[in-house]
């Protein structure tokens, strides 16, 4: 990715978005008093739910738009307002600068079907259909001829890697290859966007593993956006261009891997990264210092600015000398085995000049 992706315009705009359950929700975004309620304090007073609270996010063009929380934190409530399959309460939402909130029962349709297609937990495959005609179905509700629709199929099924499993039906198949069925089915229609609910969480960790890499793979291969609810840190940080972490409604960080492990914005989120090893998160950047001297710039193994610190402290290790940060061609920087120790150690930059 050649082209810094926040300089292009957004896919998804979301503007002070609000989703409250429960009686009169209309008045709760509102009322100040109200709106600045915790949600226990807010089903206290009023029994309804503030599932989104005050939400404001892009979602880029070309990345990994991960949202991430706890059990309740509002994760589905927010995706599925995206396409409106949850009518928002209040704010704005657009894709492509067109607006989300106005959409007829036929745009919003078209919307669903074309544009944002979502790949869900349960993927609802047709057991009496093969995986082909799964695979086919969102084409056939879209009224393409039965060859092409096939012709598409049979394209999908082997980029997911179901080649040879064309003709079983669901039943014959295990977890990790019905969901492929279910990437499948949604990436036939060529959705801009992709919309994943959790889609992994029932399947068993190795498999779980293989469908990550899978979706990283795609996205490598297509440099689709897709918008991707998990609770697991793991995977969001495997996953995500940009992470948005949620709590109780809201979005209490938004920030790149790195971002959120190396400045947490909170307790919460302190809490919450406590455990990720940083090597394998911060990059070299983050530990880098200026060249001190010609010297330096000449010598000493090369990595690249966003090499992992994991990466850089073999390269250390095996040269017992300090790394070059090389980028094209061109010297940017030093790292040293106690700038790399200080990241492990989650010592701020500061605490490194210390
Ligand atoms: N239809 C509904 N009516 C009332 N409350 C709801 C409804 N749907 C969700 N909620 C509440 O809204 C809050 C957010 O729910 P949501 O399902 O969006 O969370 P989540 O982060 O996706 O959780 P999980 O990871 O368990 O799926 C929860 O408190 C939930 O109980």
């Amino acid at each position: 990715m050649t082209e810094p992706m926040d300089k292009q315009p957004p896919v998804f705009a979301v503007r002070k978005l609000w989703k409250v359950f429960g009686p009169r929700a209309g008045r709760v975004p509102d009322t100040p008093e109200l709106a600045a309620l915790s949600p226990a304090d807010l089903r206290a007073r009023t029994g309804c739910t503030g599932a989104v609270q005050d939400v404001s996010f892009d979602v880029r063009r070309g990345e990994v738009f991960v949202v991430m929380g706890l059990s309740g934190s509002g994760k589905s409530t927010l995706v599925r307002c995206l396409t409106r399959l949850i009518e928002p309460t209040s704010g704005s939402i657009a894709i492509d600068g067109e607006d989300v909130l106005s959409m007829d029962k036929a745009r919003l349709r078209e919307l669903r079907r074309h544009r944002a297609a979502m790949v869900f937990q349960h993927f609802g495959l047709l057991p009496h259909r093969s995986v082909i005609d799964n695979v086919a179905y969102g084409l056939e509700i879209q009224g393409v001829g039965r060859a092409q629709r096939r012709a598409r199929a049979a394209e999908v099924v082997a980029k997911v890697g179901l080649d040879g499993l064309e003709h079983r039906r669901p039943g014959q198949l295990s977890g990790g290859q019905q969901q492929r069925v279910g990437l499948a089915r949604a990436l036939a229609v060529d959705p801009e966007v992709l919309l994943f609910d959790e889609p992994f969480s029932a399947l068993d960790p190795l498999i779980r593993r293989d469908m990550q890499d899978e979706v990283v793979r795609l996205h490598r291969e297509e440099g689709r956006t897709m918008v991707f609810i998990t609770h697991d840190l793991n995977e969001a940080l495997r996953l995500g261009d940009r992470i948005a972490l949620m709590r109780d409604g809201r979005i209490v960080q938004l920030g790149t891997p790195e971002e959120i492990v190396g400045s947490p914005a909170d307790e919460y989120v302190r809490d919450f990264v406590r455990d990720v090893p940083r090597e394998q998160v911060m990059t070299v950047r983050t530990a880098m210092r200026p060249v001190a001297d010609a010297a330096e710039a000449e010598s000493g193994p090369a990595v690249a600015p966003d090499a992992t610190v994991a990466s850089a402290i073999e390269a250390v290790a095996r040269a017992g000398a300090p790394a070059r940060v090389m980028d094209q061609g061109r010297c940017v920087g030093v790292v040293d085995q106690a700038a790399l120790l200080a990241v492990v150690a989650g010592l701020s930059a500061e605490g490194v000049a210390a």
